[in-house]
């Protein structure tokens, strides 16, 4: 065995990112979301880095499967999954229900380890390729593009945290007018030539208005919509016929498999989900009930980069659409994102990407849409580099934490600014 390629060190690193107050049905985002950076340092000296959600139900998985990986080889990514499933132990938050924060699909104790294990297969690849000086897309079989689009994605927004967090110049968004002035900034900024609106917030006429108001700010261009499960099926067909046409796809207008399979019966919308399929084993029957038409990947969910291609093949093989899901996330995860959808055949639709809220980052150089895309890296690796004294500085936010801001919690941020505020119920409209 090639001894070089053994994992002496791991570091977890979790850390607290400045986000925007961005709307969504749960509430608004906290001024700052954890995440979680892990590295792996071969015996030879290869380092990588991979990054996941960083709650805390996450960590308590990440730390064992740090303390059992010295020894083992970065190579070896599929012995991860077993490795998780024998010394990782279910989380105490898993129970089978939907994610609290209620915007992650289902939170099953094997998803959860799933997308603890996706961070340290991401470091593996990137230690991997830099020993081997091969691009992390080439050890995924070889990038099938050059360059990977992305989507503009568009939020409700206030222009300040009621309390604390970092500043912004981008102001208020909270009618059609403020929408369509933030796309038009981020055309500017980024190329991006397609828009994907957060819904769910107002009533649905407000957004629907919006979504109008963006089809004739950038005629022909592809609009999204995501309400994020809150609408009744009754509410997603009215919704669908208007904006029949104007959509490329409405995504998650309603929560659960069942009634997404009602809302594609009754309309000629193409519906996407992040939601409803999120594992392997919901697959099956929201297939056999055409209730999606584009699956939204995120590899954290889906266990990495190599599930994430498994998944591809899936979707390819039932004619159904594949891109991907973004959470608040550093340039570590967008770069993974990049590498694994430069490699998926038929990729149509672009992919979402909160990084354009993110002004902290814990890399050198900060990646760079370009016509609303990114280049795939051929550099050794995933082509990015820690910059150790940002990821020190998220650090010690995180642990200066009186832990209100710990678990990612878009209710408990908006009962700052609402007191009465409670997680709406489901649908909301
Ligand atoms: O497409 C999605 O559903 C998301 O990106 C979920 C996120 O949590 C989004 O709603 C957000 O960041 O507020
Ligand atoms: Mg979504």
């Amino acid at each position: 065995m090639d001894t070089a390629l053994l994992i002496d060190t791991i570091r977890l690193t979790p850390v607290l990112m400045a986000d925007p107050p961005l709307l969504n049905t749960q509430g608004v985002h906290q001024p700052y979301t954890p995440r979680l950076v892990v590295e792996v340092v071969t015996r030879s000296g290869a380092s990588g880095v991979g990054e996941t959600y960083g709650d805390g139900k996450y960590l308590e998985l990440a730390r064992p499967l740090a303390e059992a990986l010295p020894g083992r080889s970065v190579s070896d990514v599929n012995g991860l999954f077993a490795l998780a499933d024998q010394v990782c132990g279910d989380s105490r938050a898993a129970d089978e229900r939907v994610d609290a924060g209620g915007l992650r699909g289902v939170q099953t104790a094997a998803k959860l380890r799933l997308s603890v294990v996706s961070a340290f297969e991401v470091a593996c690849l990137d230690a991997l390729g830099k020993a081997l000086g091969l691009p992390v897309h080439a050890l995924l079989g070889g990038k099938v593009r050059d360059s990977v689009e992305y989507s503009a994605y568009l939020f409700h927004r206030w222009a300040a945290h009621p309390e604390g967090g970092e500043s912004d110049d981008w102001g208020a968004a909270l009618d059609p007018a403020g929408v369509v002035a933030q796309a038009r900034r981020f055309e500017r900024e980024h190329g991006f030539g397609s828009f994907k609106l957060k819904g769910g917030v107002f009533e649905p006429d407000r957004e629907i208005a919006a979504v109008l108001a963006l089809a004739e700010a950038f005629p022909g261009r592809p609009l999204r919509l995501d309400p994020n499960g809150a609408w009744s099926v009754e509410t997603a067909l009215y919704a669908a016929d208007r904006l029949e046409g104007v959509l490329e796809y409405l995504e998650d207008p309603v929560s659960g498999t069942g009634r997404m399979a009602e809302v594609a019966a009754g309309s000629g919308i193409p519906l996407a989900t992040n939601m409803c399929v999120t594992t392997f084993s919901e697959v099956p029957e929201a297939f056999a009930r055409d209730a999606v038409r584009i699956v939204l990947s995120d590899h954290h969910y889906w266990g990495g980069l190599y599930r994430t291609r498994e998944l591809a093949a899936v979707c390819r093989t039932y004619g159904v659409g594949l891109s991907m899901h973004s959470n608040t996330h550093l340039g570590v995860s967008l770069a993974a994102m990049t590498h694994v959808a430069a490699t998926v055949p038929g990729l149509k639709y672009a992919c979402d990407s909160h990084y354009p809220w993110q002004a902290e980052d814990v890399i050198t150089v900060r990646h760079t849409f370009r016509n609303g895309r990114l280049a795939v890296s051929d550099a050794p690796g995933l082509g990015v580099e820690l910059d150790r004294d940002r990821l020190a500085v998220l650090h010690r936010r995180w642990l200066e934490d009186d832990g209100s801001m710990r678990d990612r919690d878009d209710a408990a941020a908006m009962r700052r600014a609402e007191p009465g505020w409670r997680t709406p119920a489901v649908p909301r409209w």
